[in-house]
C-alpha cells in the first residue's frame, strides 16, 4: 500500500465515528515522524516513556504499535533529494487519525517553506492547542509561575503565516505592487521597487471554527474566560475581523450577553452553571499582562502569528520550551507536537529536554481516552523534576540539581512510574 512506510504486522487503525468521537482499539497503530535536529534525541525517548507508561498502566492489555513515517531531512534520504513531505506521509497521518511528530527545520529567508505549516494546511489541522501550566519544582524566571494556567487556541491555517509571499524585485512582487497601486489606489508602499510582499488572509469561517473550539473547551473544562488576542486596532479587517467575528460567534452560538454595553460578553456554562466571560486584549498589551497579571487569563484564542509568539513567551514563564507541549487538530485528525523547534546546535548530543514531546504524547494519550497512562506520565514527570535529576535547561537554573542527559531524563521518568 505504501512505498516506504512499513505498516506494523500487528495492531489496528484508530477510527472516527459519525459523531467525531474516536474508536481506539487496545493495540492501535500510531504513526510518528522522528523530526530533524534534536528530533533524533527526543523522539526515541518519548516512544520509550510512552511504552513504559502504557505497560505500567494496563499490564499488557493495551499496547501502541508505532509506525515511522517520514518528513524533513530523513524523508530526503528515504524518498530522494527533493522530497521533504511525501504524499504517503500525509495519507498515513490522515488514515491513522492520531499521530505525533518531532520538530522539522525551516530555513530562514530562502529554501523550502515550513513543512510544519504545510502539514497543518494539507490536513486542515486548524487548531493549534498549546496548554501552559506550571509543574512544581520547575525553575522559572517569574516570581509566581503557578499563576500561569492558560490554554492557547492558535488559529493554525490562515494569517500571514499561511506563506503567501513574494520576494522583493520578483516579477510577481512587481505585478502585485502595480495592481495595488493602479487598481486599488494604494499610495503608501514605501520603497515599492524593493519591497517583498506578504498577504494576510483571515476569514470569518476560519475564525469561527477556531473560536467555537476555544469556547467549547472552556465549557468542557469549566474555565472562567476566553480572551481573544488580536492587533485589530492596526490590522482592522484581519485581526479586527477576528475579534469581531469571535465576539459575534459567542453571542450567536453560545448565547453570550454583552457586559455594560460590550464588547465583553458572558454566558452561563451549561454544564457547571458558572459564568464564562468572553473578553479581548490587544496583542502587545497582552504580552505585558501575562507577565504582570497572569491569573486573569485562562483560555486564549488568537491568530496564527500571535499564537506562535505567545506560545514561546508563556512557555518561558513556566520553565521554557523544553516543557511546552501541543496538538494540531482538525475535527477528526490529530497530530501532536512540541512547541519548540529542532534546536540544531544540540542535535545528536543526547542533551535537550524531552519533556515537551513527552507531554505532547501525554496529550495524545488523553485524546485517545488512555487517561491512566497519561496520568502516569504527569506524575512521573513531576517526581523526576522534584528529584532534581533534570536536563541542562532546568539544571542551569536549579540549586542542587544533577544534570542528566535527554535519555537519562527519560530513564528517570520511567524509574518514577
Ligand atoms: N513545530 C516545529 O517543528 C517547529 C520548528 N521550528 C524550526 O526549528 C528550527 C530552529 O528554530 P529556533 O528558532 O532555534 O527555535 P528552537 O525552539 O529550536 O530553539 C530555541 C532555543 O530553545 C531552547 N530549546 C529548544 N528545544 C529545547 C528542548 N527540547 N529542551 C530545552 N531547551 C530547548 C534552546 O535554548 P538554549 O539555547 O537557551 O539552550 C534553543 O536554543 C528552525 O528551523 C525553526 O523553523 C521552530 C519551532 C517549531
Ligand atoms: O514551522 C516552523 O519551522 C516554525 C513553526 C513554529 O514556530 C510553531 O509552530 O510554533
Ligand atoms: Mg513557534
Amino acid at each position: 500500500m505504501y512505498q516506504h512506510i512499513q505498516v506494523p504486522k500487528k495492531g489496528q487503525k484508530i477510527t472516527v465515528n459519525a459523531d467525531m468521537s474516536l474508536s481506539v482499539p487496545d493495540e492501535p497503530i500510531i504513526p510518528y515522524i522522528e523530526g530533524d535536529g534534536t528530533g533524533q534525541d527526543i523522539t526515541p525517548v518519548m516512544l520509550k516513556v510512552v511504552d513504559a507508561a502504557v505497560e505500567k498502566a494496563y499490564g499488557g492489555r493495551k499496547k501502541i504499535h508505532w509506525m515511522e513515517v517520514f518528513a524533513g531531512e530523513k524523508s530526503t534520504h528515504v524518498y530522494g533529494p527533493d522530497v521533504w513531505l511525501p504524499e504517503e506521509t500525509l495519507a498515513a497521518l490522515r488514515d491513522f487519525v492520531v499521530s505525533i511528530k518531532g520538530p522539522l527545520t525551516t530555513p530562514v529567508g530562502g529554501g523550502i517553506r515550513s513543512l510544519n505549516v504545510a502539514l497543518r494546511q494539507e490536513l486542515d489541522l486548524y487548531v493549534c492547542l498549546r496548554p501552559v501550566q506550571y509543574f512544581n519544582g520547575v525553575p522559572s524566571p517569574v516570581k509566581e509561575p503557578h499563576k500561569v494556567n492558560m490554554v492557547i487556541f492558535r488559529e493554525n491555517s490562515e494569517d500571514i503565516y499561511a506563506g503567501i509571499e513574494y520576494e522583493a524585485e520578483s516579477d510577481k512582487a512587481k505585478k502585485l505592487i502595480k495592481f495595488l497601486q493602479t487598481e486599488l489606489g494604494v499610495t503608501k508602499i514605501r520603497f515599492p521597487n524593493t519591497s517583498g510582499i506578504g498577504v494576510k488572509p483571515v476569514s470569518r469561517e476560519g475564525t469561527e471554527r477556531l473560536m467555537r473550539k476555544a469556547i467549547q473547551y472552556a465549557i468542557d473544562n469549566n474555565k472562567p474566560s476566553v480572551t481573544i488576542v488580536h492587533k485589530g486596532n492596526i490590522m482592522k479587517y484581519t485581526e479586527g475581523g477576528f475579534r469581531d467575528w469571535s465576539y459575534a460567534l459567542a453571542q450567536k452560538e453560545f448565547g453570550a450577553q454583552l457586559v455594560d454595553g460590550g464588547p465583553w460578553c458572558k454566558f452561563k456554562n451549561p454544564k457547571s452553571g458558572k459564568e464564562i466571560t468572553i473578553k479581548d486584549s490587544i496583542a502587545d498589551a497582552f504580552l505585558q499582562q501575562i507577565l504582570l497579571r497572569p491569573a486573569e487569563y485562562s483560555v486564549v484564542a488568537t491568530l496564527n502569528l500571535n499564537g506562535d509568539y505567545i506560545s514561546d513567551a508563556l512557555a518561558a514563564q513556566v520553565g521554557g520550551i523544553g516543557i511546552a507541549p501541543g496538538a494540531n487538530l482538525s475535527d477528526s485528525v490529530a497530530c501532536f507536537e512540541a512547541t519548540h523547534g529542532t534546536a540544531p546546535k544540540y542535535a545528536g548530543k543526547d542533551y535537550v529536554n524531552p519533556g515537551s514531546e513527552i507531554l505532547s504524547a501525554e496529550m495524545m494519550l488523553r485524546h485517545m481516552g488512555w487517561v491512566e497512562a497519561a496520568d502516569l506520565i504527569i506524575s512521573s514527570l513531576e517526581k523526576a523534576i522534584l528529584s532534581k535529576r533534570v536536563t541542562y535547561d532546568f539544571a542551569r537554573l536549579m540549586e542542587g540539581a544533577t544534570q542528566v542527559s535527554c535519555s537519562g531524563f527519560g530513564e528517570e521518568m520511567i524509574s518514577q512510574m
